[in-house]
């Protein structure tokens, strides 16, 4: 399907903000219809974050046009939004190969642009890396201002909140775009979101008379008159100039008149701290996308002139699927089970429980430090928390992890969904280091499904474990289409399994890699090396008989696992090193992501630049029983 491209005159003459700066307003408002008309274009052929980028249309136009990027620092927030600002500056003609096998990422990204001051795509950094090119100006740095961007929904995260607490505080000059939709990837929760829905009713344009007298007479009347209304009406400032910053706002966030009056003013009158509340609609001109409940927040390819996804029928029950249907059926049976997830419900699945249980399924915002000491004390109190997060964005809520959880042996079970490589999003959604962080911290137990079956088995393992932490990981996507079991089977803890059986190479597969360690089973029983698969089902604790057992029986043994060194295979290490069985010399490879990132492609495709293809696992297998693979060998079998 390839749906016609829009017809964008004035939008064809730019190919620089520089050219913005050179256009009226009249022109700035019309280049904006046609910007929006390309980012529908664009994001109808490659698919992507769509809902939005449209949210963000006039004002990026508008910030482009009155800063002077990229002397002036642009840093958005998530960076899903930047389609419009990656067409403004200088990549419109890249903008079919976004989030794909070198492409262009989805989000903003340094090595990709110099008007993308810095990277993001998860959340609520904006502030915060803002106010650090605002210091570095002050301290003479050849920068100029800087301009942070976050959503409504990003500025519920804790990491905002000091970000605008230590910016109120130094008093520099620093600009904050809080672009108000009223949408996180599913509505907005908290207090916050509340206070910003009741701020973004009030008349336009309450703000500093400093910056009001700079507007044109209709606004300046109408800000003025809004002042008088808002003192008058709550006597006390926003809660964002208690902070110590300039609060500007309510702003209609398409009105290109308003964005450049505001912000002109700003720009001129600005000794400190601003914060400009713009209030947008995500998924803004497109219809489709505005009547959506997902306001169109990622989305595959479409045809414009419907709105339908381009999406293939699953070949298999998608984990995420499998998860979502296993915890209904476990909090059915024990009342105890609750679900956190920030802000993250249809992502992570848990809307299914949601649905039925809508008082035991917390959705804490974009808030992953919060969700998992909130779990925690609910586990304290006796109750049972699944904690639902991307392993990506657990890396957010570390510290808690060990702290809150860990250290004191608190059975708070970790849901980790997108473990391994993810595919679009790239290098900042890798879920490539929870095996590390979770499996060397005492009382914890790792666990990873290996297929969907597994997945149905370890979540009534999870269910039943009470007696301290527990982890599990699966991966983003279908499982392997393999029988499902009615019910989960309560697994012994530390236990693996042998899932094929031979005598001379040992392979030991954590997690989802499995079907990929079977082909290369497959490959070496050819060639003659009778192969073993075993299934470890836990990093930690290990199956420490199973690993002697195949040390001990094997001429080689070979660790799989999609995560980062320091993971599944180097707990193995350390136990062979520990108990002695690596003195006398024994044939071991750990097959795991390479220590560098790996940029959007195809899961099959990022897997293959890691490394951790079947034929990779055949071939270090074959070094480590010291088979050499002649470079002919090797063409002729790849
Ligand atoms: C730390 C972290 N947690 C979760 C996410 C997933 N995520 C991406 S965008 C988004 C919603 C952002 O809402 P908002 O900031 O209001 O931006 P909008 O999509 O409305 O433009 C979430 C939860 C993330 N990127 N980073
Ligand atoms: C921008 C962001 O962080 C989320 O939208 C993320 O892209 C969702 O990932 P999934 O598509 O794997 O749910
Ligand atoms: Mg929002």
């Amino acid at each position: 399907m390839s749906n016609p491209r829009p017809n964008t005159p004035l939008l064809d003459k730019v190919h620089s903000p520089a050219d913005l700066r050179r256009m009226s307003d009249g022109d700035l408002a019309r280049l904006s219809d046609e910007l929006r008309a390309e980012t529908i274009w664009t994001v109808s052929e490659t698919g992507g974050h769509l809902g939005s980028s449209l949210g963000v249309v006039e004002l990026t136009t508008a910030i482009h046009a009155v800063f002077q990027t990229p002397h002036d620092k642009l840093v958005w927030d998530v960076g899903h939004q930047c389609y419009p600002h990656k067409i403004l500056t200088g990549r419109r003609d890249r903008m079919l190969t976004l989030r794909q096998k070198d492409g262009l990422s989805g989000f903003t990204k340094r090595s990709e642009s110099e008007y993308d001051p810095f990277g993001a795509a998860h959340s609520s950094t904006s502030i915060s890396a803002a106010l650090g090119f605002a210091t570095a100006r002050d301290l003479g740095e050849a920068t100029g201002d800087a301009i942070a961007v976050i959503g409504d929904g990003s500025i519920s995260a804790g990491m905002a909140y000091e970000a605008l607490n230590n910016a109120g505080s130094e008093g520099r000059r620093l600009f904050v775009v809080l672009n108000d939709n009223e949408m996180s990837i599913a509505p907005p929760v908290g207090a916050m979101s509340r206070y910003l829905s009741e701020l973004s009713k009030s008349p336009f344009g309450q703000m500093a008379d400093e910056i009001a007298k700079h507007l044109p007479g209709p606004f300046r009347e109408g800000a003025e008159r809004a002042k008088a209304l808002m003192t008058g009406a709550t006597g006390d400032a926003t809660l964002f100039e208690q902070l110590g910053f300039t609060y500007v706002g309510p702003i209609d966030g398409h009105d290109m008149g308003q964005l450049l009056s505001v912000l002109r003013a700003a720009k001129a009158q600005a000794t400190g701290p601003v914060l400009i509340h713009a209030v947008t609609v995500k998924g803004k001109g497109y219809n489709p996308a505005e009547l959506s409940d997902c306001c169109y927040h990622g989305v595959a390819k479409f045809d414009v002139a419907t709105g339908q996804q381009q999406k293939s029928a699953p070949n298999a029950p998608s984990y995420t699927g499998v998860f979502g249907k296993r915890l209904l059926a476990e909090a059915e049976a024990d009342p105890k089970i609750v679900a956190v997830t920030a802000a993250m419900p249809g992502g992570t699945g848990l809307d299914v429980m949601q649905k039925v249980y809508p008082d035991r399924v917390f959705d804490v915002g974009i808030a992953e430090q919060h969700a998992v000491t909130f779990a925690a004390g609910m586990a304290a109190s006796g109750l049972k928390p699944f904690c639902a997060v991307y392993s990506s964005f657990l890396q957010r809520g570390y510290d808690q992890i060990a702290h809150d959880v860990a250290l004191q042996n608190l059975p708070v079970r970790f849901c980790i969904d997108r473990a391994g490589l993810v595919g679009a999003d790239g290098a900042t959604h890798a879920g490539a280091f929870d095996i590390c962080f979770l499996a060397t911290l005492p009382n914890m137990t790792v666990m990873a499904a290996a297929d969907e079956a597994e997945l149905v088995h370890m979540m009534a393992t999870m269910a039943a474990h009470d007696s301290g932490p527990i982890a599990l990981r699966y991966p983003r996507g279908e499982g392997v289409g393999c029988d499902m079991p009615e019910q989960g089977e309560v697994l012994p803890i530390g236990k693996g399994r042998i899932v094929k059986q031979g005598d001379r190479v040992a392979l030991l597969s954590f997690g989802a890699h499995l079907n990929e360690t079977l082909a290369a089973a497959e490959e070496l029983d050819a060639r003659g090396l009778s192969t073993t698969v075993a299934d470890a089902r836990f990093a930690k604790p290990l199956d420490t008989d199973l690993i002697a057992q195949l040390v001990e029986t094997h001429d080689a043994l070979i660790t799989v696992e999609q995560g980062c060194e320091g993971g599944f295979g180097a707990m193995v290490l350390h136990w062979l090193a520990k108990t002695g069985r690596l003195d006398g010399g024994v044939a071991i490879r750990t097959m795991t992501l390479p220590d560098r990132f790996i940029d959007q492609a195809s899961p099959a495709d990022m897997y293959a630049d890691a490394g951790l293809t079947a034929r990779d696992i055949a071939k270090a297998a074959l070094d480590a029983v010291g088979v050499r693979i002649s470079p002919q060998t090797a063409k002729a079998t790849s």
